[in-house]
Order: C-alpha cells, then sequence, then structure tokens
C-alpha cells in the first residue's frame, strides 16, 4: 500500500533522513519508533509528501506521488487521513465545521457533507458533540473529532504522529481503541509514529525501528491488543501501591 524506496531527505547540511525504503502492506498497522530526533516524523511527512524527499521514490496505492503535483497530487492526497499529536482542530470551529471543511475542500456537495460528518461522529462515539467547539473537549475527545475529520473523505491510508503523546493512559487506549476499529471495521491502513513502547506493542503488527536518519530493524510482532480501560479511582490507588507506595492517611 505504501512503499518508500531509497528515500532521503536533508534539512540544510542536515541529512534527516537516509536512503531509507519500508513497504507497509494494505490493511496493515505499522509502527515507527525511536528515540527524539531519529527521524520517525519526517518519514511519516514523506509518505504523504508534506515533506518532499531529495531523492528517492514514494508510492501510495500504485501511485507515484513523487511524480505528482498540482491538482493530481492533491487528488492522490484524498486517500491519506492523517493525525496529530496536538490535534490541529480549528479553535473558533465547531466540531461538525471542523469535519464539514474538509469535506468542502474535497468538493463534496453540502447535503452529502452534513450526511457523511454524522457517519463519521458515530464511528467514533461522539455524535451528541456536533455544535460543541474544541475548547470544550477533552484531550480524547479531540482525538476522536480528529480521526473523525481525517476519515470523511474515505482514506485507504491513515497517518498518526504521535497520536496520543498528549493523553493520560485511560485516553490513550481509549484513542487506540478507535484506532483499532478504523483498521478493523474500514480496514484502512494505518501507520503510528510513536515514542511510547506500549502503543506500538497493542496494535501493531510489523514496527520499524528508526536511528539517525535510518532504518535501524524491522520487525513483525503479534500486536498485544489494547489495555483495558478503568476509570475507577480504585485503579489509580490499586497502581501507586503496586509501584511500593505508602498509605499515608
Ligand atoms: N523543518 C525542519 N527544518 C530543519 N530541521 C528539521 C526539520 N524537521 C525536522 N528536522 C530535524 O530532523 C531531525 C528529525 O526530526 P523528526 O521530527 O523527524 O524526529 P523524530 O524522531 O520524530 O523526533 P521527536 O520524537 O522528537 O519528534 C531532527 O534533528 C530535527 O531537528
Amino acid at each position: 500500500m505504501i512503499k518508500l524506496r531509497d528515500v532521503s531527505k536533508r534539512f540544510g547540511d542536515f541529512e534527516a533522513i537516509k536512503s531509507v525504503s519500508i513497504t507497509v502492506g494494505q490493511g496493515e498497522i505499522y509502527g515507527i519508533i525511536g528515540a527524539s530526533g531519529a527521524g520517525k516524523s519526517t518519514l511519516l511527512r514523506l509518505m504523504n509528501v508534506l515533506e518532499t524527499p531529495d531523492s528517492g521514490e514514494v508510492t501510495v496505492n500504485a501511485q507515484a506521488l513523487t511524480n505528482l503535483s498540482g491538482k493530481k497530487l492533491r487528488d492522490a492526497r484524498k486517500s491519506i487521513g492523517m493525525i496529530f499529536q496536538h490535534f490541529n482542530l480549528v479553535a473558533n470551529k465547531s466540531v461538525y465545521d471542523n469535519i464539514a471543511v474538509s469535506l468542502q475542500l474535497a468538493g463534496y456537495p453540502r447535503k452529502e457533507r452534513r450526511r457523511r460528518v454524522l457517519e463519521c461522529l458515530q464511528f467514533v462515539g461522539l455524535e451528541g458533540f456536533m455544535h460543541k467547539y474544541p475548547a470544550q473537549l477533552s484531550g480524547g475527545q479531540k482525538q476522536r473529532v480528529a480521526i473523525a475529520r481525517a476519515l470523511a473523505t474515505n482514506p485507504q491510508v491513515l497517518l498518526c504522529d504521535e497520536p496520543t503523546s498528549s493523553l493520560d493512559p485511560n485516553t490513550t487506549a481509549e484513542v487506540l481503541g478507535v484506532l483499532e476499529d478504523v483498521n478493523k471495521r474500514l480496514g484502512v491502513t494505518i501507520v503510528i509514529v510513536s515514542h511510547e513502547m506500549g502503543v506500538i506493542k497493542s496494535l501493531c503488527s510489523k514496527v520499524t525501528v528508526m536511528a539517525k536518519g535510518e532504518v535501524y530493524e524491522t520487525l513483525s510482532m503479534k500486536p498485544e491488543g489494547v489495555p483495558d480501560i478503568d476509570n475507577n479511582p480504585k485503579y489509580f490507588v490499586d497502581q501507586l501501591q503496586k509501584d511500593g507506595s505508602r498509605d499515608d492517611t
């Protein structure tokens, strides 16, 4: 589904990505992990050519994005959704409008837009939230709106840049559950960049470890599954005590 062949990217004198080749299979959840500065986000942004490679080829869904420009590139990008660590919602637009705008840009007629926004909000479990504004939402809810927005144009690929790094463990599990659904129920191929080992291990069947702009190793894995969510305060107390705290009350 996604093929990077000998892709390199420099920022000035700095070689951020050095001749990287990777293949993401259709329907896979593919992880990219590594130390800060290893080149994970740059590699992800090369997959939808948000960063243009200096050399090498990027192919998504059998289309060489590196050979496209203008309208052809914009059309090809419609099959690739993206979500970010800080959600990137538009603060002065409602949840409904945040999602509808991406449909408008993609040329969906107004009537069709409404049906699709509601469908996507339902998918992420936020059907009652369309009139709210981003500031009225929790971090997990914001990320679910961002996922709904990314799904609105029916992409075949979802690129996730540190999707849970601003979230607490339970909210992380909630968002990972939505991503698992996106993959299993909609068949969307997912690439996740994360520095959180637990996130990568829970969902990914293939993982590339990046180091200094190069592929250090690529491993096949059995995903461990999304951990159960427990918002009971006793869970927090139990976890604290398990880690050796004293009860001083
Ligand atoms: N637009 C840019 N201009 C200059 N240097 C950049 C740019 N984008 C990234 N870099 C540099 O390229 C290297 C790789 O950055 P990248 O963000 O891909 O790393 P990362 O592995 O995702 O790190 P982190 O986990 O800290 O986000 C870093 O040294 C970074 O400073």
